[in-house]
């Protein structure tokens, strides 16, 4: 049975998780997986390449190496099995960008007034997820694509069948990001046409992950208010992907219902997010620690249960959602059909 008393190990560990955190996130933005992706290397070797101390270099190379993320053998530092893959800007399953995103000052700066969120049950932030363009918005457009790819992967098969025998597929996505929702069904569907809804702020993002993707001749901008802005329309599908938790259940089905009437009669809208289970909050941790974020950086915000994704879908004309999971990811992508 696995141990779940707190202990003192336990606790003076997560009284310094902060420090793994701050070695991987330097590790990334100094560039020194990149550095060592080439074969061991000296510290000497390193702070040349790395354009940095000496002194300094040794220190965190023995550190990340403490932490298991560089391997030291006499003196030498190299790369363990994994950091190649996921830590070397060149390889294709590169996540260390998203540092710019999880690890960010944003989000740490808005986790250091948790307690005063706490106590007024919402962001005591003046600056936060909910100010119109705000600029965090614009390095996760940037950064979090290695997450969001294989998520809109899983969207874009739930859809593939249906999509495949369709003329048009006019395709809404709301609080785009970087558009992955969108721009992966654009690059499945030739007859795809995508129209991004975001700030202004974040769709030049948005464009330059169409332009790389090959499909920026079929991307539409709308930039606004997504409670606010004309919707144009009718669309084959609407997309509201990882932000509908930032909100109270009553304004997020609020938003579904202002999209309901965008979406053609026998069109779809697809719903992704962390979902809230009934396993206790030990044996599923990411919904819950993704809600302190919402807590500290929106005014209502929360994860919600797909019991509460269905109320939201009915009451705003579409059916119960269908469920599919993305592997080795905590989140839930919801199709429903326009049922008034
Ligand atoms: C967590 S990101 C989600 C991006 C993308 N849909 C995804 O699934 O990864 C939230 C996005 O919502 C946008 N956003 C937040 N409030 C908005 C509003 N009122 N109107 C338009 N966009 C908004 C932000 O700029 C940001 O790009």
């Amino acid at each position: 049975m696995k141990d779940t008393a707190v202990s003192r190990e336990s606790l003076l560990a997560m009284m310094q998780a902060y420090k793994t955190t701050s070695l991987l996130r330097t590790g990334v933005s100094m560039g020194v997986f990149d550095c060592l992706a080439e074969g061991p290397v000296d510290a000497d070797t390193a702070a040349g390449r790395l354009g940095a101390d000496p002194r300094g270099t040794r220190i965190l190379l023995n550190a990340l190496a403490a932490i298991g993320l560089v391997e030291e053998d006499g003196g030498r530092f190299g790369l363990p099995a994994g950091a190649d893959r996921l830590l070397v800007s060149k390889s294709p399953g590169y996540l260390g960008d998203m540092v710019h995103v999880m690890a960010s000052d944003w989000e740490w700066d808005a986790l250091k007034r948790l307690d005063e969120a706490v106590r007024r049950g919402g962001t005591v932030m003046d600056v936060h997820a909910e100010t119109p363009g705000y600029e965090y918005w614009e390095d996760f457009a940037a950064y979090a694509v290695a997450v969001a790819r294989p998520t809109a992967e899983v969207a874009a098969d739930a859809l593939a069948s249906w999509a495949a025998g369709r003329e048009r597929l006019d395709v809404l996505d709301v609080a785009c990001g970087h558009g992955m929702y969108g721009l992966t069904l654009a690059q499945r569907n030739p007859q795809a046409q995508v129209w991004a809804l975001d700030w202004p702020n974040v769709l030049p993002l948005t464009e330059q992950h169409a332009e790389r993707m090959g499909v920026a001749d079929r991307l539409h901008r709308l930039p606004g208010d997504m409670f606010e802005v004309p919707l144009g329309g009718p669309y084959d599908v609407v997309m509201v992907t990882n932000v509908l938790h930032h909100f109270s259940e009553e304004k997020a089905g609020e938003l579904l219902a202002r999209l309901a009437p965008a979406v053609r009669p026998d069109g779809k809208i697809v719903l992704v997010g962390f979902t809230l289970g009934d396993a206790p909050p030990a044996e599923d941790p990411a919904p819950h620690l993704f809600s302190i974020l919402m807590l500290t950086w929106t005014f209502e915000g929360e994860v919600h249960s797909v019991p509460a994704y269905d109320r939201m879908l009915t009451a705003a004309g579409f059916t119960r959602g269908r469920r599919f999971d993305v592997p080795g990811l905590a989140f839930r992508v919801l199709v429903a059909d326009r049922t008034s």
